[in-house]
């Protein structure tokens, strides 16, 4: 497996992500991490890199995409044909059959939670255009460079990214849509403009259903035999239960822990919670097939 050093000028590198850093590519990034939630398919019992021929995917330039680039793959496709999707207005104002068609599949399998992403794309919509002058730009502005005052805005004011949860009687902030959100702003600008922030070291990883599987076949994180039995069943975890808070709340201190780490191994490199999970969700995509435990079933507009 070739290491590679993971920067915030890699994110600009991937072929779907904006290549120009100005105010339309923060409505781009608003809108994908909106929308950044729930790809696995029902179909792909093996979750494997060569995917169900029939599971939600995108040709986009040539390529088939599934999982989170085939959001992009459809957002970009979208852009190419003239259509303002990553604009406030269009999305409040456009019909339902209008938004479905800009998620159309390539495959036979629709694209997960569709009603959910249309219900929470109006939801957005609505609250940019009636208290942010129809831009996410004005949050970002109204947070003065600091990541965890623009945290507190996005929960604040979008139901969509609330993603909290109550573990044995404790409320559990995991937030995985609103802090990626922060992140994806900070490594498209390169730390500078609208991604320009003093606290940006304060955003944790992001727990969704990828990293947590990496962090088990790197040895990061340790489940019992009775947990891996219902990953390797599909068992489904309902948002919010133990196991699936578990596994998500511990993911992110596993990255906690292994940003200490590297600290004290050497305390002169510049890394934060951001870089190591895009490091590992990147590098998960490319050892799919190797993976020991499937990812954990939950759907959920939450990640
Ligand atoms: N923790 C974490 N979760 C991430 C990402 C990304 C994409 N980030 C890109 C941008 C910069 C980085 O360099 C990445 O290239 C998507 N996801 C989540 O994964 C799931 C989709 O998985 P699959 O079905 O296999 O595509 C879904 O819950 C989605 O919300 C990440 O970076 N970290």
């Amino acid at each position: 497996m070739k290491i590679r050093k993971y920067s915030t000028k890699t994110w600009n590198e991937h072929p779907l992500h904006p290549k120009t850093a100005d105010c339309k590519t923060v409505d781009w990034i608003f809108l994908v991490d909106l929308l950044n939630f729930s790809f696995w398919s029902d179909l792909d019992v093996k979750d494997k890199s060569t995917p169900h021929p029939d599971r939600y995917a995108i040709e986009y330039n040539g390529v088939r995409y599934t999982g989170y680039w085939s959001l992009c793959a459809a957002i970009n496709r979208a852009l190419d044909h003239n259509i303002p999707i990553t604009t406030p207005d269009y999305y409040l104002k456009a019909s339902d059959e209008e938004l479905a068609a800009i998620f159309k599949s390539d495959t036979k399998e629709t694209i997960p939670l569709l009603d959910e992403r249309i219900r929470v794309m109006r939801e957005a919509a609505q609250v940019l255009c009636q208290k942010f002058d129809g831009s996410f730009i004005n949050c970002i502005n109204q947070a003065s460079q600091s990541a965890s005052k623009l945290l507190d805005i996005i929960i604040e004011n979008f139901s969509s990214f609330n993603d909290v949860h109550d573990f044995h009687g404790r409320k559990v902030y995991i937030l995985k849509r609103a802090q990626i959100l922060i992140a994806d702003l900070w490594a498209c600008f390169d730390g500078k403009s609208f991604g320009k922030f003093f606290d940006i070291d304060s955003i944790t990883m992001f727990a969704d259903y990828r990293v947590p599987q990496a962090l088990y076949q790197l040895g990061l994180l340790h489940y019992s035999p009775q947990l891996i039995k219902k990953l390797e069943n599909r068992e489904y975890f309902p948002s919010g239960s133990e196991d699936e808070v578990e596994i998500r709340g511990n993911s992110i201190w596993a990255v906690e822990l292994a940003r200490c780490a590297i600290s004290e191994i050497d305390p002169t490199v510049n890394i934060n919670a951001i870089l190591i999970d895009f490091y590992i969700w990147d590098m998960a995509k490319e050892i799919q097939d190797q993976m020991t435990v499937p990812t954990h079933c939950t759907r959920s507009c939450f990640y």
